[in-house]
């Protein structure tokens, strides 16, 4: 095993996956640097999910390595595995999945709360989240009487809520209008970038890709290019592998 370069955060070797014998991460390389936002680009069934899943430590990959600083994660036993993801890394999926019986702030809150924060502390930490997401004011009410994107905010907030190292997106707005989305979005950048909190983005869509500093596309479970984000030249990008 080669340890990774020092400036990157989450480093991926030779990520090789595949579903039931579908191939969806064909000889994967990549690293992440500490603080930016690497947007992966690619066509619905190219491997991001996949790709996010082994590099968050949720999915062992059939083979490669994946480093996060200077611990292997795909040799890390379960238990230690699952307490980096809880204690490090945050997750946003697509879809918003809150559990209906609790208020807004306490679903924003649950990650602290499962972990013994006590609730007062908790509930003040969760609420700073929510205010800097612009839905401090959704804070007492039941998900099901929030809109689709204040309960995505709701999610992302409960994401951040441990302040974690890398923040996991796997298409945060695929399923918002794109007024919601673009809010959305925003929101998250905005909150990532002011707490250097680093950001792995999947999304195959163009214009999303450049909120990041640098995007990777991928097609067929295969990495097809990289550009940095400074002009139209990561949606052009983008735009070729989808
Ligand atoms: N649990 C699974 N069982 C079988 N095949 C799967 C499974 N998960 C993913 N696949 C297949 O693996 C390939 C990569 O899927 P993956 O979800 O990683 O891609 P994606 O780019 O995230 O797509 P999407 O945007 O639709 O989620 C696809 O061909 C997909 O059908």
């Amino acid at each position: 095993m080669v340890a990774p370069p020092d400036n990157d955060v989450i480093w991926a070797r030779s990520l090789h996956h595949a579903h039931r014998g579908t191939p969806a991460l064909v000889g994967v390389s990549l690293g992440v640097r500490e603080g930016e936002i690497l947007a992966v680009c690619g066509a619905r069934g190219s491997g991001k999910t996949t790709l996010l899943r082994c590099l968050s430590g949720q999915l062992v990959p059939q083979q490669g390595e994946v480093w996060f600083n200077s611990s292997p994660v795909h040799t890390m036993p379960p238990l230690q595995r699952e307490r980096m993801r809880r204690d490090r890394f945050g997750w946003i999926d697509p879809e918003p999945v809150l559990v209906p019986e609790l208020k807004a702030w306490e679903n924003a809150a649950l990650p602290l709360l499962l972990s013994g924060v006590p609730r007062r502390a908790a509930k003040a930490t969760a609420l700073e989240w929510m205010e800097r997401l612009d839905i401090g004011a959704a804070a007492q009410k039941r998900p099901h009487l929030l809109l689709r994107a204040e309960q995505q905010r709701v999610a992302v907030a409960r994401a951040l809520v441990t302040t974690p190292s890398v923040l996991f997106a796997d298409e945060p707005t695929a399923t918002l209008h794109a007024k919601d989305a673009a809010h959305v979005l925003r929101t998250v950048t905005t909150a990532v970038r002011s707490h250097r909190i680093t950001m792995v983005l999947a999304t195959h869509d163009p214009d999303t890709a450049t909120v990041a500093d640098r995007v990777i596309t991928f097609s067929d479970g295969r990495r097809t290019g990289t550009a940095t984000v400074d002009d139209t030249e990561g949606r052009a990008a983008c735009s070729l592998s989808v």
